[in-house]
């Protein structure tokens, strides 16, 4: 996969000891995302009452959007600890079954990438979200005694970008379900700004509103690309980032002013000129741009189908007018 600025996926340990510097803390500081923080809200709030934990709560939608985020604002309001860990982490039934049995009172775990659970973790996991006990096999063969043990009564917080991907038993015993959005963008603007506090940079509501519209709706790149801009600049302009110093940072960053990088306009490129413009099937274009058909689905699609740059149809992906308006091209 290349190394893109406009990626939602965390970059590297800089961009993660970011992210935790400007992780909201509480509802109230986490911006947007308006019905799924009041649902959390209540929910939150009704098993403070009952003095019970959570119902277990799955979080859905793309990567940056502010999943791990709200797990752990979750566990503040509701006084108790998490332990994060992923699907792919947890190979053995083992595994899961040490974690769990590690639990305290009420506890969450967060499991991320929850679709990509091994089917033997997975089963362990059913008897665990549903009556908080494991059942474990002692032995082998005609000896073998199933027993079982009685866990501390827990909140499994599930996050995935593939929800459709996750069997329909594990599906069914999350009591919460909660889909994230794409951010608008006053939104981002907020996300910005407060960022900026924190990073002790000033910035003017232009600048802000440049940022926001090529963040691609996710805050994770707004902060990434805020990060950037400030270095700029603090070399450049007296770390005071106005309309002129965000528009020249995201030209050296070569972002455009719809948020697309040089490998969005590669892909829209090579629909218009190689495959005249579409329909082209996925794996036809993900081999012309030499990457995996799952990152174009993944990390390149999602935004220029949301934005009208591309439209899927039965017999693949085409090229849509904006495309062509976008790039300067005319069609023939
Ligand atoms: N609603 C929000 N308000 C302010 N900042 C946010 C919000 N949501 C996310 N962020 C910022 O974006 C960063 C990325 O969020 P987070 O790690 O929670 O995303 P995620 O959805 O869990 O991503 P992934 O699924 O890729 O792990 C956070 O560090 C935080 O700074």
């Amino acid at each position: 996969m290349k190394d893109r600025i406009v990626t939602p996926l965390l970059k590297n340990s800089e961009d993660a000891e970011l992210e935790i510097s400007l992780r909201p803390k509480t509802f109230d500081e986490y911006i947007g995302q308006e019905s799924v923080k009041e649902n959390l809200r209540i929910f939150v709030k009704a098993a403070l009452m009952r003095k019970e934990p959570l119902d277990h709560v799955l979080l859905y939608g793309p990567p940056g959007l502010g999943k791990t985020t709200l797990a752990f604002i979750i566990a503040k309001e509701m006084g108790v600890n998490i332990r994060i860990t992923s699907g792919p982490a947890i190979e053995r039934p083992g595994d899961l079954a040490a974690i769990l049995t590690g639990l305290g009172e009420g506890d969450i775990l967060f499991i991320d990438e929850i679709h990509r659970l091994h089917p033997s973790v997975e089963e362990v996991l059913y008897p665990a979200m549903e009556d908080f006990c494991l059942d474990i096999v002692i032995g082998k063969g005609p000896a073998a005694k199933s027993i079982r043990l009685n866990l501390k009564p827990f909140t499994l917080i599930g996050a995935t970008t593939k929800a459709g991907m996750l069997t329909s038993p594990l599906r069914d015993r999350f009591g919460v379900r909660c889909h994230l959005e794409f951010y608008k963008k006053e939104e981002l603007m907020l996300i910005i700004k407060r960022a900026a506090e924190i990073l002790g940079v000033i910035i003017d509501v232009e600048a802000a509103e440049k940022i926001a519209e090529c963040s691609r709706g996710t805050p994770r790149i707004a902060n990434r690309l805020l990060r950037r801009i400030r270095d700029f600049a603090q070399v450049k302009a007296k770390g005071i980032i106005t309309r002129e110093v965000a528009e020249e940072g995201l030209k050296l960053l070569n972002v455009d002013s719809k948020g697309l990088d040089q490998e969005d306009r590669r892909l829209l490129l090579t629909i218009i000129e190689r495959f005249k413009g579409g329909p082209v099937g996925i794996e036809a274009l993900a081999s012309a741009l030499n990457e995996e058909v799952s990152t174009i689905e993944d990390i390149y699609e999602p935004y220029l189908l949301k934005e009208g740059f591309i439209i899927r149809t039965a017999r693949g992906r085409m090229a849509a007018e904006k495309a062509y308006e976008h790039l300067g091209i005319k069609r023939d």
